[in-house]
């Protein structure tokens, strides 16, 4: 079987996805954290690998950026490849001056400006969340390591150049930790399926503090992303 983004045959894809909105990511993380790997997807160049990781089997993929692609693909990876556990390991831009280059955020929720979740036609406003069994797991694996991992609210936002620079100030006030673009449409496709979601970022850039990572400082965020992610498996 394949679809027209994903060209696995069912079996080829574990139960516990990794999900990077850059497919290079994906590709580093099967170079370096897993072995017997095998690539399973290039179509669109979306890559996507299986291997093994503490004996576990374990899967990769990009998802690329924004609600609509991270939409599309795990919608395939839950209903046509039998998903059960998609972890997002990505970057985000965080509103907290608190928050310090390449610490961890663990999205406990997500909102948003985008329109994802009208498709289900809710007489209301959803509030997207993640699995508390992935998000309470994964938050003693970042204490167990000494990784310094701040649980949270984020905002998940259609535009990365936004017209209103300053528009984060108003989630900021609501308590929000940091903005990246994929986790309310990942958690709304989770949970429409009854099956486990959480989004873990590395803050690639303050945009209260205008700082941002250097390549090397990058390199260890993401590490730590990797193993709590990695352990969830
Ligand atoms: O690093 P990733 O996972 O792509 O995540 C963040 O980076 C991209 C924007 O540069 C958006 O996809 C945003 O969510
Ligand atoms: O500022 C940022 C940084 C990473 N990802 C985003 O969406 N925004």
């Amino acid at each position: 079987m394949s679809t027209p983004h994903n060209s696995a045959a069912k079996g080829q894809i574990a139960e516990t996805v990794l999900l990077p909105g850059d497919p290079l990511r994906a590709k580093f993380i099967a170079e370096n954290f897993l072995t017997d790997v095998e690539q399973f997807n290039t179509v669109r160049n979306m890559f996507g690998y299986t291997g093994t990781y503490n004996g576990k089997k374990v899967s990769v993929m990009g998802t690329g950026m924004g609600c609509p692609s991270i939409g599309i693909y795990s919608y395939e990876l839950i209903h046509m490849y039998g998903v059960k556990n998609l972890i997002r390991v990505g970057s985000c831009g965080a509103f907290d001056p608190k928050l310090n280059l390449y610490d961890i955020v663990l999205a406990i929720g997500a909102s948003t400006d985008s329109n994802y979740g009208s498709q289900y036609k809710l007489p209301g406003i959803y509030s997207a969340t993640a699995s508390w069994e992935l998000l309470s797991k994964a938050k003693k694996v970042a204490d167990e390591n000494n990784i310094t991992a701040t649980v949270g609210n984020v905002l998940t936002s259609d535009v990365f150049y936004g017209d209103d620079m300053d528009s984060w100030k108003s989630w900021a006030k609501m308590g929000l930790l940091a903005a990246e673009m994929e986790s309310y449409a990942l958690y709304c496709n989770a949970n429409r399926a009854g099956v486990n979601a959480l989004t873990i970022l590395t803050v690639s850039d303050s945009i209260v503090n205008q700082t941002e990572t250097t390549p090397e400082q990058r390199e260890k965020g993401f590490k730590d992303m990797m193993k709590i992610a990695l352990e969830l498996a």
